[in-house]
């Protein structure tokens, strides 16, 4: 006990008691002024247009979670205009800004000050590892100037005919499917995510690394049942789980570490972290995977220069750069060996499953638009009638191949949703956005505005690449890449795959719904999988 005033006012001692009760009465305030008084009253943003507010813990985020990802978004942007305020969970506001001055501010113009939230780079750089998906600043400048010609237009013209081993594999496995059944005529109900999954990853690895996976013929191969388990976590419930676990201080370092993976089953026992058990065993196995191809790909860098220049994958080209900096005395500025890993990892999470679940799209749209389908497959079938493996040009000039699959990946763009947080206070848009405020960037929202593409903007219509809206802009009115020096470095890369793999699918098969009054389960998280697989009824093509 301790006072510090005269003992002769006993009223005002200050007894340990009374500090806890101080404390009790500051964290109420907290927790008050954090869940009522900062969003409905103090917040700068609270006249911004934008959903009720809703319950004061988890505001928006329940129906958000429960919804295919950009839907509630997209909503709410129809209701209340270009610029929207969301709140939740724990009052945190967020922002959506859909005008394209707005979007070139955060994305291009000011892109170093608005960066990737702290939760989104630990989710990314847990799955796919601390490479370009997650660094900003110098750093990024430096690794993208070091990645920017594996992705060369003459890499990639180099690389177009190595897709094709996979995707004859493909064809063929399903060619034998469709024979094995009792009536082959009739077709066979097929999950289409899941060869698309395992062609697309046969790709990546082959392209990237120049490693053979093989999934395609080899059902229990370690990395695709790695990444079949990682991909099954996909839900909006569990990406929430992982955004509040990666949030808490430490959370990032405990899941990556060996004590998590050795103590899975534990962790697997408590309800709340059963997923994160599986996401701690998919990503243990698929970084033991990925360091074996490195070292693989390590191998090569002491192999003599002609050997190792012949390699046209990504991760050769990289070891090449590499190498030349090292033997031209410029070692610092050189990818170390820990960097290197994290691009193997980010090629194989962010080149794999986007492009599995863009072609799955693509499938469906087809399979729903039969007269599309059939003016791609007369397109088609006079190239490869000639060539079964079209070159990289060929592929590039086929007009209506390409209507399809800007159409499909405008509709149903594989990365829906991403996010960014002010480092500045600064307006944007004539709003004054204090430092620290979220932002969606509404990759599918502004891909459907009704704003820019007309009242069927929801629909899929690739006619309408043939003729370009007014309004259209060549880097605002479709996100699917986004854009700004955070772009992906693999958009002439995925859709050159996307064009080979689905142009060899439509001259060999005729894709239907599965059954009468099929609709679509896209799944509420990072990409957009669909939830049951995709079955669609596939028939071999028995005349051109
Ligand atoms: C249809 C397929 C694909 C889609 C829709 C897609 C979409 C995206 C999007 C939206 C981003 C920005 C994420 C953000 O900043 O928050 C991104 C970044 C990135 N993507 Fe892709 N991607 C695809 C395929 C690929 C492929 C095939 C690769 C590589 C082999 C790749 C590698 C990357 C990398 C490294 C980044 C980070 C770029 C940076 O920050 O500098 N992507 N992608």
């Amino acid at each position: 006990m301790f006072s510090i005033i005269p003992t002769s006012h006993p009223a005002l001692f200050i007894e340990p008691i009374h500090v806890v009760y101080g404390l009790i009465v500051y964290v109420v305030y907290l927790i008050i002024h954090r869940l009522i008084l900062w969003p409905y009253f103090l917040s700068p943003l609270r006249n911004l247009p934008g959903p009720p507010l809703g319950n004061p813990i988890w505001g928006q985020s329940p129906y958000i979670i429960r919804s295919e990802t950009g839907i509630p978004q997209r909503e709410w942007v129809k209701q209340h205009g270009p610029i929207v305020r969301v709140v939740g969970p724990v009052g945190i506001e967020r922002l959506i800004f859909m005008n394209p001055e707005a979007l070139h501010q955060i994305l291009v113009k000011d892109w170093l000050d608005y960066p990737r939230p702290a939760f989104l780079k630990n989710i990314l750089g847990l799955v796919t590892g601390y490479g370009l998906l997650t660094v900003t600043g110098n750093d990024h400048k430096q690794m993208r100037k070091a990645m920017n010609p594996a992705f060369s237009i003459p890499n990639l013209m180099a690389q177009t005919s190595m897709y094709f081993e996979p995707i004859d594999g493909l064809i063929e496995i399903i060619k034998n499917e469709i024979d094995n059944t009792s009536f082959p005529e009739k077709g066979k109900e097929i999950h289409v995510y899941d060869w698309m999954s395992k062609v697309t990853l046969d790709i990546i690895c082959e392209t990237a690394f120049g490693y053979k996976a093989d999934s395609l013929h080899n059902p229990h191969n370690e990395l695709a049942e790695a990444y079949e388990l990682l991909l099954s976590l996909q839900s909006g419930p569990n990406l929430a789980k992982f955004i509040l676990l990666v949030s808490l201080p430490g959370g990032t370092r405990f899941l990556a570490s060996e004590w998590a993976y050795y103590h899975r089953r534990w962790l697997e026992k408590i309800p709340f972290l059963s997923s994160a058990s599986k996401l701690v065993d998919a990503m243990h196995r698929i970084r033991k995977l990925s360091a074996q191809m490195l070292q693989e790909k390590m191998k090569d860098s002491i192999l003599i220069d002609t050997d190792i220049s012949a390699k046209r994958d990504i991760m050769s080209i990289l070891v090449r750069a590499r190498k030349v900096e090292m033997d031209g005395g410029k070692g610092d500025f050189a990818m170390s060996d820990r960097a290197m890993m994290d691009q193997v990892l980010t090629f194989l999470g962010a080149g794999h499953e986007t492009t599995a679940s863009g072609l799955t799209w693509t499938l469906w749209h087809l399979s729903n638009n039969i007269e599309c389908q059939q003016r791609l497959r007369e397109e088609l079938a006079p190239i490869f009638a000639n060539n079964a493996r079209p070159d990289y040009r060929t592929l590039k000039d086929l007009q209506w191949l390409d209507c399809v699959i800007m159409e499909s990946l405008r509709v149903m763009p594989p990365v829906p949703l991403t996010a960014r947080v002010a480092a500045k206070t600064d307006y944007i848009d004539g709003v004054l956005v204090p430092k620290g405020t979220l932002f969606w960037i509404p990759i599918r929202i502004v891909n459907t505005w009704k704003k820019i593409w007309g009242e069927d903007a929801e629909q899929f219509n690739p006619a309408r690449w043939l003729q370009l809206p007014k309004n259209y802009h060549p880097t605002y009115s479709m996100l699917s890449f986004i854009a700004g020096p955070h772009a992906c470095i693999g958009k002439t890369m995925a859709i050159i795959e996307m064009k080979a793999v689905l142009s060899a699918l439509i001259v060999n098969f005729e894709f239907e719904p599965a059954y009468a009054g099929q609709v679509a389960k896209p799944a509420a998280a990072i990409t957009i999988k669909p939830t049951d697989g995709m079955p669609l009824r596939v028939k071999k093509i028995s005349k051109l």
